[in-house]
């Protein structure tokens, strides 16, 4: 009685300081509050200095242990992705969980220059129980001359069994220190929740690709006027692509889809600059990862490409269905086809490659296709975060926004 007595007071105390002092970890961070918005100058927010880094890692609970994760290992691969599958994100009313894929977290997480402790685990007695991950990044923040050298930081996920031990704010802290070892001072990410200050907020959209499914899984539903075949009539795709020359994406193409790539950027105030290197590894198709098509016309130029990433979710209570087969958006450029034909034709391959559903933000110039391809907006909102940078202006509008993190 005594021991259950304790841990409610405990776990209430918590709760009493989370409700309390809201974003404790996050007040403590250089992040731009509301009342320091017009005080600050834009750029880097606290100047870091390399030499007072702390030198070795933060200190843990006892039995817990820092461990680096080598994700071409396949045992470590595996263990990553069963934290993930049965930890991480889920919607609001837990009916789905991201099930990143192992190929796809190798993609995600081992892009040219990554470092080997960036990809950070925490162990109790060999199992995995945390997990965060960064990625090097340069971002081009509003303009030219701000190319900053920085971190991607994703997949952020504590095992449910130990959440509350504040767990989360310590795999922050460290892999905080370990990106200034690296003498870099800020970290670009997203999240579904607020926390201060987002950069910006996005909004998801879908597209129906599978209506029959989407209604039974609970991901649409119907509204009094609609039925399941009238659903399916109305998001019928044709069964081929329109646009002439479209055709998967080869090695061959990766100079020029650099080209087009890292010239269409420019038109955003946040944008990653890509070689031809960085090209080759987030774009070349990599089956149940990433899918990339580009325009090829006379004399092998090619105009215009079109991209999506493999995202399937797990339907946590279903007697039908396992999965949800999601495609998400990534990064498309159309120069000589319009945007919206071109868009309609990644949603016929998505459809044909068997995907349920296409997802898209409202990010770069995705409106101009959204309504026309009839996108539904959904629930889910994506907010962006800079880490240690006052921007100029104080929220970036989803349409300047040039990144998508996977
Ligand atoms: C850096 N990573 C961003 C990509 C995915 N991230 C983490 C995410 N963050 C918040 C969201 F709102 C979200 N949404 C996709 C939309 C959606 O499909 N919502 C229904 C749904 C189906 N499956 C799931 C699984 C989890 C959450 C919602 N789910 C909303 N995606």
């Amino acid at each position: 009685q005594q021991v259950v007595v304790k841990k409610n007071t405990q776990y209430n105390q918590q709760l009493i300081d989370k409700l309390s002092k809201p974003h404790q970890f996050w007040q403590t961070q250089p992040m731009p509050n509301i009342n320091e918005m017009d005080k600050l100058q834009p750029g880097p927010i606290q100047q870091g200095v390399l030499a007072e880094v702390r030198k070795d890692p933060l200190n843990l609970i006892d039995k817990f242990e820092w461990f680096n994760v080598d994700l071409r290992n396949d045992e470590q691969a595996q263990q990553v992705y069963t934290l993930l599958k049965e930890n991480y994100v889920e919607d609001d009313d837990n009916m789905f969980r991201f099930d990143y894929s192992i190929d796809f977290l190798r993609w995600a997480l081992l892009p040219p220059g990554q470092y080997a402790d960036w990809l950070i685990g925490v162990r109790v007695n060999q199992k995995l129980v945390g997990f965060i991950s960064g990625i090097p990044v340069t971002l081009h923040i509003e303009n030219e001359q701000n190319k900053v050298k920085m971190t991607e930081i994703n997949f952020l996920c504590v095992h449910k069994k130990i959440r509350a031990n504040r767990l989360a704010p310590v795999l922050i802290k460290e892999i905080t220190r370990r990106v200034h070892i690296k003498n870099m001072w800020q970290a670009v990410y997203t999240a579904g929740i607020v926390v201060p200050t987002p950069i910006s907020q996005t909004r998801y959209y879908h597209r129906s690709l599978n209506a029959k499914k989407l209604i039974e899984v609970g991901f649409s539903s119907l509204s009094a006027r609609q039925t399941i075949s009238r659903q399916q009539k109305l998001y019928k795709l044709p069964e081929e692509p329109k646009t002439p020359g479209l055709r998967p994406m080869k090695k061959k193409d990766v100079a020029q889809v650099t080209k087009l790539l890292n010239e269409y950027l420019k038109n955003f105030k946040l944008y990653f600059k890509y070689t031809e290197e960085e090209v080759k590894h987030w774009f070349i198709p990599r089956k149940d990862v990433i899918s990339t098509y580009v325009v090829e016309k006379e004399q092998g130029v090619v105009t215009d490409f079109l991209s999506f990433y493999n995202l399937p979710s797990q339907v946590i209570k279903n007697p039908k269905y396992t999965h949800l087969k999601a495609a998400y958006s990534y990064y498309n450029v159309a120069t000589q086809t319009p945007i919206v034909q071109l868009m309609y034709d990644a949603l016929i391959l998505a459809k044909n490659e068997g995907y349920d559903v296409f997802n898209a933000l409202d990010i770069m110039d995705n409106e101009k296709f959204l309504k026309e391809l009839m996108f539904c907006p959904g629930d889910g909102q994506l907010n962006y975060y800079l880490y240690n940078w006052k921007l100029e202006s104080n929220m970036l509008k989803p349409e300047e926004i040039g990144i998508v993190l996977v």
